[in-house]
């Protein structure tokens, strides 16, 4: 997960390749809650891990539920329909799939039980309505209490005390906000079926019908079989006098369909080598938002799919403008929007009234950051419209606001596709905030960057070079860090050839044989350790007596030579740093930002002798210092790619900052260039 302020993202190009998707939040959550309400053991397979399930999870164990990991399974033991605890706070974060059937569980069970919660979330959450939700279950005598403002949480459901649980007539619920109250009834009311059966009766068209049948879907997994009427089967709904949730023992959770739209977008815009295939969710899914697939299709995408998987290409080109009801796809049609801006004219999505009371208002968001791309945007109360930007060279770059909304900012990295080759100029995106994306997907970058493909001139590179102990490890892997970017530390490949030479027992004076065994140099990182030929290495490549025989093996052009691709290779989306002593002048000469980092001999004498002091390796200054001026002698004085500044390199000499300093001069630096 990119856990940094923002990230940027290059112009893409094309993409293919095989993509696993992470677990559906809505079919993880609804899991979860009947798993933990049930009696018994339910083993849960391909759980999403992210923020959402995250809050769900903690709930459960608050309320007595057993939670056991073995490996990728979770195994759930439910409370059997009896509260382990009458008493608990729950925060629920921004997790609408959380609070809504959480509310409608506690209420009943308190009610029933006599019991007392409070549940409340991140501010967002406490202004997304749930009013119709309380105004259902007070119909039944839940005691609820508002503890912010009436119609939104935090609340607090129960009293301690038992209360009357009237099942007589038909709980009424509003359908025309959100599908999500429906979906708490239905979850919660068997719990509430132990005289006699209940009916559930919508008021108003219901929107958002796929994610009901989800619902109905998995409490029949649950063994509970819910009564339609066959005339009109979204206006009541029947809940069996003496229903009990059973555990079907195994669940396994497909991948989120909504999820999927990303990458059906993907292979819609940019899979125009190979197919783009997308595993774990396919034509087969109880998932509403697999729909979008013809919505995908109608905007002309090729795709192909089975049981589980589904695959991608380019089809018309440019997209095919269209005008759609997305009722039915409500999530995945934010991705239509963004698809937009590659049609051949205006598109309009309708019905999308939902969208106003979701992690953020999508419809104002979604036209604010379009309009940024340089597309004409018309919004409605619910509906909206996107005339993509006039040419190619009407597009714009830009900055992506993305609201603590997981799904703006995925939608809106697709943006940075640049589908005609070589267009001027090309598009890059900065996304904000980028891990708002761990909702449900705290992976999505890595996803698409790993499907992406680039002109590699267009992934940008910072080189810092400089002499040793001047600062450039701990400056490149904190502006790695703070970009999210790839760190090429060459001087670890210089110092694993030393490695390699000493193991050898080879000659570091030998050019051929060190370039060859420089070539088939076996070495890699892994979690912050370093493996050469299999070994840990870790320290040994971090000793002054390794640096100053890479120093020495490093001289041969040979050797340099053997080492160059293996450096290129590190160059990959969504940037490099890269630090050693040529970085700028030989190994990325196109750099857009050099750094020459200097402080003085004596300075760096006495870093050096601090940071093995600290890793309790002896050492004495004077003898540092004398072979630091030995170092710098060769490294400088070397035939080949000796340490140098480039022409165009930024100089720092850090001798009287601080590391936080240095770093913040480097991202300025970066910044400027960017504009
Ligand atoms: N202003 C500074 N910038 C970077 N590093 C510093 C600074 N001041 C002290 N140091 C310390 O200097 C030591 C040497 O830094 P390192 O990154 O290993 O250098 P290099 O990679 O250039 O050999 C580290 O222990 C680091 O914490
Ligand atoms: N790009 C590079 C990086 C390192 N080298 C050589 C020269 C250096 O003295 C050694 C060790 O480099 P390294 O950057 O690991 O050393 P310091 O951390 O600066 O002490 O490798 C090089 O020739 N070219």
């Amino acid at each position: 997960m990119y856990a940094i302020p923002f990230l940027d993202i290059p112009p893409l190009r094309s993409a293919a390749g095989r993509v696993r998707l992470p677990g559906s939040k809505s079919i993880s959550n609804r899991v979860l809650l009947l798993a933990g309400l049930a009696a018994g053991t339910t083993a849960v397979h391909d759980l999403l891990a992210s923020d959402d399930t995250r809050v769900m999870l903690a709930a459960l164990e608050a309320l007595g539920c057993g939670l056991r990991r073995d490996g990728p399974v979770l195994h759930v033991t439910g409370i059997g329909g009896q509260l382990a605890a009458k008493k608990a706070k729950l925060f629920l974060g921004n997790a609408g799939t959380a609070m809504r059937p959480l509310t409608a569980a506690l209420a009943v069970l308190a009610a029933l039980q006599g019991g007392e919660f409070e549940l409340s979330g991140v501010p967002r959450m406490h202004e997304r309505p749930i009013g119709d939700l309380v105004d259902a279950l007070r119909q039944l005598g839940c005691p609820i209490q508002y503890l912010g403002n009436a119609g939104y949480p935090p609340l607090r459901v129960g009293n301690g005390r038992l209360a009357n649980v009237s099942t007589r007539e038909a709980v009424r619920v509003r359908g025309d906000v959100s599908s999500q109250f429906l979906t708490a009834l239905l979850l919660a009311l068997p719990l509430a079926t132990s005289e006699r059966a209940i009916t559930i009766a919508v008021d108003g068209e219901l929107i958002s019908k796929p994610y009901i049948e989800i619902t109905l879907n998995l409490l029949a997994r649950f063994g509970i079989d819910v009564e339609r009427d066959a005339a009109d089967p979204y206006a009541s709904f029947t809940l069996p006098r003496g229903s009990q949730y059973r555990s079907p023992g195994d669940i396994h959770v497909e991948a989120d369909a909504s999820s999927a739209s990303y990458f059906v977008a993907l292979g819609a815009l940019a899979g125009t080598d190979a197919p783009v295939r997308i595993e774990g969710v396919g034509l087969d899914s109880i998932q509403g938002d697999i729909r979008f697939v013809d919505a995908a299709r109608a905007m002309g995408a090729q795709v192909d799919g089975g049981a589980g998987w589904l695959e991608v290409r380019r089809g018309t080109w440019p997209l095919k403008a269209i005008s759609l009801d997305c009722n039915h796809i409500p999530d995945a049609a934010m991705t239509l929007a963004v698809m937009a801006l590659y049609a051949d004219g205006t598109t309009r999505l309708t019905n999308i009234a939902s969208w106003r009371v979701k992690e953020t208002d999508r419809i104002a968001a979604m036209a604010a950051e379009l309009r940024k791309m340089g597309a004409t945007v018309v919004e409605g109360a619910d509906f909206i419209e996107v005339t993509p930007p006039a040419s190619p060279s009407h597009w714009l770059s830009g900055t992506i606001r993305t609201y603590d909304d997981h799904r703006m900012a995925m939608c809106l990295s697709l943006a940075a596709f640049n589908p005609l080759a070589g267009a001027k100029p090309a598009r890059a995106v900065r996304i904000l905030d980028p891990q708002c994306v761990a909702k449900t997907f705290p992976d999505y970058f890595e996803a698409l960057f790993g499907l992406a493909r680039v002109d590699v001139a267009d992934v940008p590179v910072i080189t810092i070079d400089g002499p040793t102990a001047s600062g450039k490890g701990t400056l490149a892997s904190e502006v790695a860090r703070r970009l999210g970017y790839e760190l090429l530390d060459s001087g670890a490949l210089y110092r694993a050839t030393a490695l390699a030479v000493q193991q050898a027992g080879a000659d570091p004076a030998d050019a051929a044989a060190v370039a060859a065994l420089a070539a088939q140099l076996d070495l890699r990182f892994e979690a912050d350790r370093a493996f050469l030929a299999g070994q840990d290495v870790t320290e040994s490549l971090r000793l002054e007596e390794t640096g100053n025989l890479a120093s020495k093996v490093s001289v041969h052009p040979a050797v340099r030579q053997a080492l160059h691709g293996l450096q290129l290779a590190f160059r990959r989306l969504p940037g490099l740093v890269a630090d050693g002593r040529d970085m700028g002048t030989v190994v990325f000469p196109a750099a857009p930002l050099k750094v020459f980092l200097t402080a003085s001999v004596e300075q760096r004498a006495a870093r050096r002798h601090s940071q093995l002091i600290s890793r309790g390796i002896p050492a004495n200054i004077d003898s540092l210092l004398a072979d630091l001026r030995m170092r710098d002698e060769r490294d400088q004085n070397r035939a080949v790619a000796p340490l140098k500044p480039a022409e165009d390199a930024v100089l720092l000499d850090n001798s009287g900052m601080s590391i936080d300093e240095g770093v913040e001069f480097v991202l300025e630096a970066w910044d400027k260039r960017r504009m």
